[in-house]
């Protein structure tokens, strides 16, 4: 069995719709278990698991989602620590609200998620252009939906950013499926010490009050 991980949050709704046709797309593999998840639930365990990630986030100032920046620091940076998310598979998604036609950092937010998986040694899954739906719903870098009309009017992410979002979850699976049990990345470098990774993991953020 290959398992699929799909970790998103959404405050009204649409990056949960778009996670969901994500899941389903991956679903439709043969051979591949569904595994999806509000991001603030989501926990390292589920991703230590996982044969393949897709990380979904709505647009926020022009980057991705508060919730998913922390379980990108609570999961993704912590297993990147122990190098042990190297070899499995990711993809992204996300949803904004339109404004100027294509939504405003998309690419922003989109490479900032992926460059979290890169550094983890993942192996990433882009959007090519011949997947259905990609001319209304594809960044090359993952599936992204418009929830917005062109002056913010909420219209909601329509039937085929949806199927856009199917088909890069099945996408993902596959690669997930065809690379289950491979070890093809080179290894060999010398690992921070146990002291060091323990000292990164259990950083807290200082707060220093404004003087
Ligand atoms: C505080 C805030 C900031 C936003 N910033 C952006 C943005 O920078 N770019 C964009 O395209 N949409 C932006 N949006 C629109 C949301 O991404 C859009 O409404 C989306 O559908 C939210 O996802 P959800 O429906 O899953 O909650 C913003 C919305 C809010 C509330």
């Amino acid at each position: 069995m290959t398992n699929i991980l799909v970790v998103y949050t959404s405050t009204m709704g649409n990056t949960r719709k778009m996670a969901e046709a994500v899941a389903d797309g991956s679903r439709s593999v043969e051979g591949v278990e569904v595994v999806l998840r509000e991001a603030t639930e989501a926990t390292q365990g589920e991703v230590r698991e996982c044969d393949g990630l897709l990380l979904g986030t709505p647009m926020r100032h022009r980057s991705a989602d508060a919730r998913v920046k922390k379980f990108i620091e609570d999961t993704i940076e912590v297993l990147w620590l122990r190098d042990e998310l190297v070899g499995k598979v990711g993809g992204v998604f996300s949803v904004g609200g339109g404004y100027g036609d294509a939504g405003a950092g998309v690419e922003i937010a989109q490479l900032g998620l992926l460059a979290a998986m890169a550094g983890a040694g993942m192996i990433l899954v882009s959007l090519p252009k011949t997947t259905p739906g990609a001319g209304v719903a594809g960044s090359h870098w993952g599936a992204h939906g418009r929830s917005g009309g062109p002056n913010m009017e909420p219209q909601g992410v329509t039937v085929e950013m949806l199927h856009c979002a199917y088909h890069h979850g099945a996408n993902v699976a596959r690669v997930a499926v065809a690379l289950q049990g491979k070890e093809l990345m080179a290894r060999g470098n010398q690992a921070p010490s146990q002291e060091l990774i323990a000292m990164f993991a259990n950083a807290e953020p200082q707060n220093t009050p404004p003087s």
